[in-house]
């Protein structure tokens, strides 16, 4: 395993450490949970951070400093879907990483920042 994959494994699993005794939901659980578009656009900031993807809502703020590629991209999402978003890296099972943060179910149509909603139309991102 070369440096920069070592890195990454490192500070994925201290992410991982750091949710150790929080109040986590199973997906069967958060299933349960309906949660508006519009809503998860209320939590749009650092400090409390939800993203949609496939469905799903979840509350990414534990994930904010474990990001590989930084806050950039990722912090333009806040509070809106990265389903198509996330394509950027097709190799990262994105499950795997943010699974234990599901909170809710999309309950609506899911919603893209302004800023990069042409650009993920015409598949630029
Ligand atoms: C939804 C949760 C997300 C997860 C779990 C996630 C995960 C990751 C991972 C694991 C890497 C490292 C890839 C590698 O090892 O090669 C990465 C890199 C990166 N991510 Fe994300 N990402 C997410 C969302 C986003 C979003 C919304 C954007 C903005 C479009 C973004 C942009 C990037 C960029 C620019 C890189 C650096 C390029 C690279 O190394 O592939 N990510 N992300």
């Amino acid at each position: 395993m070369d440096r920069r994959m070592a890195v990454r494994k490192q500070m994925l699993e201290e992410f991982f450490k750091s949710l150790e005794g929080r109040n986590l939901l199973t997906k069967q659980q958060a299933s349960e949970i309906r949660i508006k578009p519009e809503e998860v656009c209320k939590h749009n900031n650092y400090k409390d951070a939800w993203f949609s993807f496939r469905g799903y809502v979840y509350d990414v703020t534990p994930y904010n400093d474990f990001h590989p590629g930084g806050l950039g991209c990722f912090a333009e999402f806040f509070g809106y879907d990265v389903t198509n978003a996330v394509m950027v890296h097709r190799h990262v099972n994105i499950e795997s990483y943010i699974g234990k943060l599901v909170i809710g179910i999309l309950d609506g149509e899911p919603l893209l920042p302004n800023s990069k909603k042409l650009q993920i139309e015409k598949g630029h991102l």
